[in-house]
């Protein structure tokens, strides 16, 4: 019996979970030992490895969190906020590492997570790639360094399956710029304009997401100053990105404390 970190991925049949699926599976540090969907799906009692359209691969999928945790050292979540709430609980009652990749958590979801965090190692992040986390250090940076009159907008475009908008990374952005310039976000967001808005708020930090076909996920900061123009970005290509830093992040895990972390601690940022 191997002693790697025994791993669970959620949403297993999703963009990302089948994704996770093959990272974990391909890596030599953990092994995959179990696979959640939620009630009703039908790859429910079936062999993962088959229902991805391979191998059997001796785990099968169930819609039980409690019974596919328990013997698992950590879960990676990326499924939709109700879920991971859920999940948070069992996970907490089981002692594992939670890998939190979900977007579009409101305040009240957040919050739920606090006391799971007293017996779960949680490390969420709205993006769990490097090139990301980098770039919200260099957003904090830049407008830390410009004055007010440097409008802030921070643009992302996705596939035309994404639920939530702004996208997590976008927020994480906007939280870094807000940081940066010395204000809070939630007083000075601006998002969804249409009609007859009236002129931009001064020291606002607007948000525009555009949807369409399959792209993975690309974040522009964009800092206007009369006669220049500042533009940090971020293309990913390859879902791949998020699903090695949610498995590093899974690992990080293993021998640290119960509390809530991010990508930034993984990552040493
Ligand atoms: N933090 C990051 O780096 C990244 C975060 N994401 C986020 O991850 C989430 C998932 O994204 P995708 O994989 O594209 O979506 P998806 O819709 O392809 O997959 C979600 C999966 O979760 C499953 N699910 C929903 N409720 C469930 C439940 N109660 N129990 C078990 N499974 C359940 C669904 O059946 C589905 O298979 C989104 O919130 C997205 O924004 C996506 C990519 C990177
Ligand atoms: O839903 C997605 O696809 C993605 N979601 C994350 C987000 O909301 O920022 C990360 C990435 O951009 C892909």
């Amino acid at each position: 019996m191997s002693d790697l970190p025994g791993i669970v991925i959620t949403g297993a049949s999703g963009r990302m979970g089948q994704m996770l699926i093959r990272t974990v599976t391909e890596s030599d540090k953990a092994r995959l030992v179990g696979a959640v969907e939620r009630t009703g799906h039908d790859w429910i009692g079936k062999d993962l490895g088959e229902a991805m359209g391979g191998a059997p691969s001796g785990v099968i999928v169930t819609d039980d969190p409690l019974e596919a945790f328990s013997g698992a050292q950590a879960v990676i979540d990326f499924t939709a906020p109700a879920a991971t709430r859920e999940f948070a609980k069992i996970a907490a009652q089981a002692r594992l590492t939670h890998v939190i990749g979900t977007t579009g958590m409101d305040e009240d979801d957040i919050a739920a997570l606090k006391p799971c965090a007293r017996h779960a190692v949680i490390v969420r992040a709205g993006n769990m790639s490097l090139g990301v986390n980098l770039l919200t250090l260099l957003t904090k940076k830049v407008a830390a360094a410009l004055d007010a009159d440097w409008d802030i907008e921070v643009i992302e475009a996705h596939h035309n399956k994404k639920v939530d908008a702004p996208s997590g990374t976008a927020l994480m952005l906007g939280e870094a710029a807000a940081e940066g310039r010395g204000i809070s976000l939630a007083e000075n967001r601006e998002s969804g304009r249409d009609g007859i808005t009236g002129a931009r708020k001064h020291g606002a930090i607007g948000f525009s997401a555009i949807r369409g076909g399959d792209i993975v996920g690309e974040h522009d900061v964009l800092f206007a100053g009369m006669g220049e123009r500042i533009i940090l970005r971020h293309v990913a290509t390859d879902r791949a990105i998020f699903a090695r830093g949610a498995l590093k992040a899974a690992l990080w895990g293993q021998d640290k404390a119960p509390g809530e972390y991010d990508m930034m601690d993984v990552l040493g940022l």
